[in-house]
């Protein structure tokens, strides 16, 4: 499930190396700017585009991640999560658009070291011990001697696995597994953790667990970006993105967010802004005298069951 941050190869470093020029906005490459890197967010992106083929995955997104913070990227499956995170480690080249991570071009050369990547596919190794794992990944990243045991010891007592250390990981459970991923993203002790999804599939109990382990991290100083289609996560965050369809519906704390729509729970203030989006959707719609993929007259009335139930049946939230 976890892969160490990739290595880009000389050119690709080159070619990613930070662009002054291609940022106009307030947040500048500090690579070389005097701009000191505490002032900068964590993550900043700038009108980020990304087609498949002529379907647009992500539409013009835009958005700030504060240093330190655990951000929640929660949306219905398939609205664009993890090409979202493919951007912002650097694997995804944005079709328009520019991210900008801890200060650097994301993918830049220097954030080898300093961003964490938990990917949703597994891949550690399941025939070997959780410590094999770690010190071949540790050895991929770089690390010899005393520095990778001391890293390998390290990450384990972090992540709650001393008890398993010599297990294999086929032997282990949902969470421990879950855990040796997020070990594996922890040896370089990242300032940004990117995570994908990475409570998927686990019962509640060790859902909570590895929250904890979460928030154990922000409060070292780590960023923590963790996507997730579980709207209850949100309760766990300290700031939300939305997702809808390749849109960024909100960027706000949850009690921004509560406040501004009026809603009890994140749930229901996510449905508010997709209805407020579908509606404005439609308008323009109607103005143009065509409606990409939703029936007009459906969305006539917004707040209407059958006008919600109708735009839900594409992609419902679980
Ligand atoms: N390699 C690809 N080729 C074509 N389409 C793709 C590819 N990868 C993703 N997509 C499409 O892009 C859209 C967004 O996918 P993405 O994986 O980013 O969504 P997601 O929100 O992470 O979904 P999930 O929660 O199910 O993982 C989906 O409609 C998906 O089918």
């Amino acid at each position: 499930m976890t892969a160490p941050f990739p290595r880009p190869g000389r050119a690709e470093a080159a070619r990613r190396g930070t662009d002054p020029t291609k940022l106009s906005g307030a947040v500048q490459n500090t690579e070389h700017s005097a701009a000191p890197a505490g002032d900068l967010p964590a993550v900043a992106a700038y009108g980020l585009t990304v087609n498949r083929g002529t379907r647009p995955v992500l539409r013009n997104v835009s958005f700030t991640i504060p240093r330190g913070r655990i951000v929640g990227l929660l949306g219905p499956s398939g609205c664009g999560k993890t090409t979202l995170l493919r951007c912002v480690v650097g694997v995804q080249e944005p079709d328009a658009g520019h991210v900008q991570v801890l200060g650097h071009s994301a993918g830049a050369w220097p954030l080898r070291t300093r961003v964490g990547y938990v990917t949703q596919a597994p891949s550690v190794y399941a025939d070997l011990t959780v410590l094999e794992n770690l010190r071949y990944f540790a050895a991929a990243l770089g690390m010899r001697g005393w520095r990778r045991e001391d890293a390998v010891v390290r990450v384990v007592k972090e992540v709650d696995l001393v008890a398993y250390a010599d297990q294999p990981v086929a032997r282990l459970s949902g969470g421990q597994y879950s855990r040796v991923s997020l070990a594996v993203a922890l040896l370089n002790r990242p300032d940004l953790l990117v995570m994908d999804e990475p409570t998927v599939g686990l019962d509640p109990m060790v859902r909570r667990e590895l929250w904890l382990v979460f928030q154990r991290l922000a409060e070292q100083g780590t960023t923590l970006l963790v996507s997730s289609h579980v709207m209850d996560e949100a309760d766990r965050c300290d700031r939300l993105l939305l997702m809808r369809s390749g849109r960024l519906l909100a960027s706000a704390d949850r009690d921004s967010l509560l406040k501004h729509t009026g809603c009890a729970d994140v749930e229901e203030a996510f449905l508010h802004l997709v209805r407020v989006a579908a509606a404005a959707e439609a308008r323009a719609a109607r103005r143009h005298d065509a409606v990409d993929g939703l029936s007009p007259h459906l969305l006539d009335q917004p707040g209407a069951p059958d006008a919600e139930r109708a735009f839900f049946a594409a992609d419902t939230l679980t």
